[in-house]
């Protein structure tokens, strides 16, 4: 109910602390994300990683802080919910002219929730949906940067519009070549334009700031002719000779989205209103969700808090009901899935099997490894909940069993809000992208009797393995199953309770037996320290079938020997940072040139 008047003077005075406590958190933020213009310029990839790998954490900070201030300042917890009330309605009144009211409104949630009871989560007092728009949000100061700058070339002048595009980012670092770049991608675009009639409209709009992640910056923008809209993105790196080159031009949907993808680490992009920067990307990737932009950007509190009203949405929408998810069951994690929703929930087990010698905060200790590390497209984000409600009517029997088996610790089934309804509540679970498991995939390969589609499987998991050797990550378990494929064909991984850096394991060669005994003993004779990994025994495990067999040692032999992983972990040791392309190898213009 909608009080007649705010006359609470203390609910003023508390939804501005709040309000305080939020404009805190996004200037830091920001703060950090520009700076990365400055790491990119110096080549500070380790502090650019670093600051990547901090930023995750600001957020939490900041609300500890607010609610730690509300406490303290206005004894927030015994506070009547009359005056509650209206602190939601103060602090709308404060979002009016606000540039990120929908994270304002999340940061609100976040720690308000830490002080209200559960009973009060709803739209009196809490922003269940949002509150403010976040259409048509300009920054009108003087000095303020557009979100994105159109440019009106014509064929004779693209050439300098292209460099105009780059040079206006004003980078403090020389390109080594920037005109023959800008005719590289000259060519690259005229060989989408050559054809086509360019129209009145025909124009090119680029978002103003640069999306920042490990050793590159990108340029991301639209072609737009006539009622033809195209995707592009230019990432910039470091050449050999110092300066700085465009390695090429990614163009459509696809190869945004790949750039984009929930596989890899977050951008860091100086934003004054992001819910602009969310909406030009939304234009280029329509099929990707809001809350998987948000988190791109770095802004993970938001892509969650968008990820759960989706979900919500979907639910009330839907009919179908949680089952366990197909493919070999796992030993650490229960994972359940809804078929008509394309994401998985995991619950870490209360037992495990002997061979599985980990705790609850282990595995939690490693799952949040990989949210702060580069993922280099190779390893699924997962989204933390705790206490999640679901109708228990929506959950297939068999599943309840499962929990009730493996989980108990987690599960808590009730009528909580005494609404007449059960509700299963589960403690504490990760949510990621659902895939095809690379076994039944590949299973539904020989079965189909598609030769080439294994052998692509194949590559790809090798590769997978690489690009996670170069990000400095033993992924433990190779096993096919802890391996899924994407919508486009990638190969990721998600099993992660037994992922070690690869500069902390020791990669050893088997010792050659010292006598018949050991030599005919089919057993490891060998001692084996905690760390320890022998590359030449993975064979037995993979490439039990011939097909696969053959594939994996064409492409991937290396795989097999100490000696590969073992001199990467030097490398890495000696300081250098291995980047992943977030694009194939063939659409780079001059692969000799840059190296990332
Ligand atoms: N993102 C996903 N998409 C589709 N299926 C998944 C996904 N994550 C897990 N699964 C399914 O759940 C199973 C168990 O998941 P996961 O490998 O994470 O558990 P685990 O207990 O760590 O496994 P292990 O016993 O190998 O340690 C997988 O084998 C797969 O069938």
């Amino acid at each position: 109910m909608f009080p007649q008047r705010l006359d609470s003077p203390l609910a003023y005075d508390i939804a501005k602390a709040l309000m305080d406590g939020f404009n805190r958190h996004y200037r830091l933020f920001r703060t950090e994300s520009a700076r990365a213009k400055h790491r990119f310029e110096t080549a500070d990839w380790h502090g650019q990683q670093r600051a990547q790998r901090e930023r995750i954490e600001f957020y939490d900070l900041r609300v500890k802080e607010a609610s730690q201030r509300l406490e303290k300042e206005f004894r927030a917890h015994e506070q009547p919910m009359e005056v509650w009330q209206q602190v939601k309605l103060h602090y709308i009144g404060l979002l009016i002219d606000h540039h990120q009211p929908e994270l304002a409104e999340t940061f609100f949630n976040s720690v308000t929730t830490k002080i209200l009871h559960r009973t009060y989560f709803h739209n009196d007092f809490i922003f269940v949906r949002p509150a403010v728009s976040t259409e048509y949000i300009e920054n009108d100061e003087p000095a303020a940067l557009p979100t994105y700058r159109a440019y009106y070339p014509t064929r004779e002048t693209l050439r300098d519009t292209i460099a105009r595009i780059v040079d206006n980012f004003r980078l403090q670092r020389p390109f080594e070549d920037l005109q023959r770049d800008a005719g590289f991608v000259l060519k690259a675009m005229g060989g989408r334009l050559a054809q086509v009639k360019l129209r009145a409209n025909f124009q090119i709009q680029v978002l103003s700031s640069l999306f920042y992640r490990n050793k590159g910056a990108y340029v991301v923008g639209k072609i737009i002719n006539g009622f033809n809209e195209v995707p592009f993105a230019l990432p910039i790196l470091h050449g050999k000779s110092g300066g700085l080159v465009i390695d090429a031009c990614l163009f459509g949907e696809d190869e945004l989205q790949m750039l984009f993808s929930f596989a890899r680490a977050y951008f860091m992009v100086d934003m004054e209103v992001p819910s602009a920067y969310v909406q030009f990307l939304r234009s280029l990737m329509p099929r990707k969700p809001r809350a998987e932009i948000y988190n791109a950007l770095g802004l993970a509190k938001q892509g969650k808090t968008l990820f759960y009203r989706d979900f919500l949405h979907h639910l009330k929408h839907s009919s179908d009901k949680f089952r366990i998810a197909p493919g070999i069951k796992g030993m650490v994690m229960l994972v359940f899935d809804l078929p008509s929703f394309p994401y998985v929930f995991k619950v870490i087990k209360d037992y495990y099997p002997p061979q599985k010698d980990t705790t609850r905060e282990q595995i939690k200790g490693k799952y949040l490894l990989v949210k702060q590390h580069d993922r280099v497209g190779r390893m699924a984000d997962t989204l933390e909940y705790s206490e999640v409600a679901f109708a228990r009517d929506r959950f297939e029997d068999e599943l309840i069993e499962e929990i009730r088996r493996f989980a108990p610790s987690q599960l808590e089934i009730g009528d909580r809000d005494g609404d007449g309804h059960e509700e299963v509540v589960i403690k504490h679970l990760y949510i990621e992208r659902r895939m095809i498991p690379l076994n039944i995939y590949l299973q539904e390969a020989f079965d189909a009797g598609a030769r080439e589609q294994i052998e692509r499987a194949v590559i790809e998991y090798g590769n997978a393995i690489k690009d996670l050797v170069a990000a400095n990550i033993f992924p433990g378990d190779m096993l096919w199953k802890n391996f899924g494929v994407t919508r486009n064909g990638k190969v990721v991984f998600y099993d992660y309770d037994e992922i070690e850096y690869l500069t902390d394991c020791q990669f050893r060669r088997v010792p050659a037996p010292r006598n018949e005994e050991e030599e005919l003993s089919g057993e490891v004779w060998w001692s084996v320290g905690p760390k320890d990994v022998f590359p030449e025994t993975f064979g037995p495990f993979l490439l039990g079938n011939p097909a696969v067999r053959e594939v994996f040692l064409k492409h991937h032999g290396d795989l097999l020997q100490a000696d590969f992983w073992q001199s990467h972990k030097e490398r890495i040791h000696s300081g250098h940072v291995y980047d992943v392309f977030p694009y194939e190898h063939d659409k780079r213009f001059m692969p000799e040139k840059a190296e990332l």
